[in-house]
């Protein structure tokens, strides 16, 4: 076994790490106080089974759609219906089964490129939050949900990158991706989701266990710069944790 991040939850498989995701999300957004919940979604391929468990029999009921606010962690600067869309995915994951209220998707608007959309976006997170900085008192998000690149990036702040070193933007570009898809992307930055009650990383699959390996041996990869106010949590499938080298 590689050793892992403390607060990790070994799950048995993806479809095992969905389910758990589910119900800590579902339990993330009923704690949460006040009448509306903010939840930033992450984007690629792990969290798509657990997008449309959302808005499945035996969740799409116990999910409060209407006080449910969803955001983007990050996306790539495509047409929303670009297959390489985080927006897409996720409206596709959901599908029609969820009753979403279509003003709570806050896409990144990035039809104006990555400069324009980050701006935009840091004044829509601003705008709902009613803030002008960010209060370690008031963390914008009830949840973050992030994945693991295999470079060790998260959300699209990759090793090297321009954004690492955002400390006043809430959201920047990206000019190109580190990883596959080469496209320019907008990200939230360290500051804007460490801004939240909880960080979940979900990582399932081997090609995880090298960043997972790199991360235990304290290597600067953006995802050890993750932090938030009420700490995080991992969710692990045991193909990522098995260490070949065991
Ligand atoms: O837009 C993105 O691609 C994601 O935000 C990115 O950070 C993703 O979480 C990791 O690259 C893991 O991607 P997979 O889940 O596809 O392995």
């Amino acid at each position: 076994m590689i050793p892992l991040p403390p607060n990790t939850r070994l799950m048995a498989d993806a479809e095992a790490t969905a389910h758990a995701a589910a119900e800590h999300l579902i339990a993330a957004v009923t704690r949460a106080s006040g009448e509306r919940a903010a939840v930033c979604l992450s984007g690629g391929s792990t969290p798509k089974r657990l997008y449309a468990l959302l808005a499945s029999p035996g969740f799409v009921e116990r999910v409060p759609w209407e006080r449910v606010h969803w955001f983007f962690g990050d996306d790539r600067v495509v047409p929303w219906d670009d297959p390489l869309s985080n927006v897409r995915m996720v409206r596709e994951a959901f599908g029609h089964a969820a009753p979403l209220p279509p003003t709570h998707l806050h896409f990144i608007p990035s039809d104006e490129g990555a400069e324009a959309g980050a701006r935009a976006y840091e004044a829509v997170l601003k705008d709902f939050h009613g803030v002008e900085a960010l209060d370690p008192a008031r963390p914008l998000f009830d949840l973050v949900l992030l994945g693991l690149g295999s470079d060790g990036h998260t959300a699209s702040l990759f090793p090297g990158k321009p954004a690492l070193d955002e400390r006043v933007a809430w959201v920047a570009p990206v000019p190109e991706a580190g990883m596959e898809p080469y496209v320019p992307r907008i990200t939230l930055t360290f500051p804007t989701l460490a801004s939240s009650r909880s960080v979940l990383f979900l990582v399932n699959g081997a090609a995880k266990r090298d960043p997972l390996l790199r991360l235990s041996r304290g290597e600067d990869l953006p995802a050890a710069h993750v932090a938030s106010a009420g700490g995080l949590t991992w969710f692990i499938d045991r193909d990522a944790a098995e260490d070949v080298s065991a």
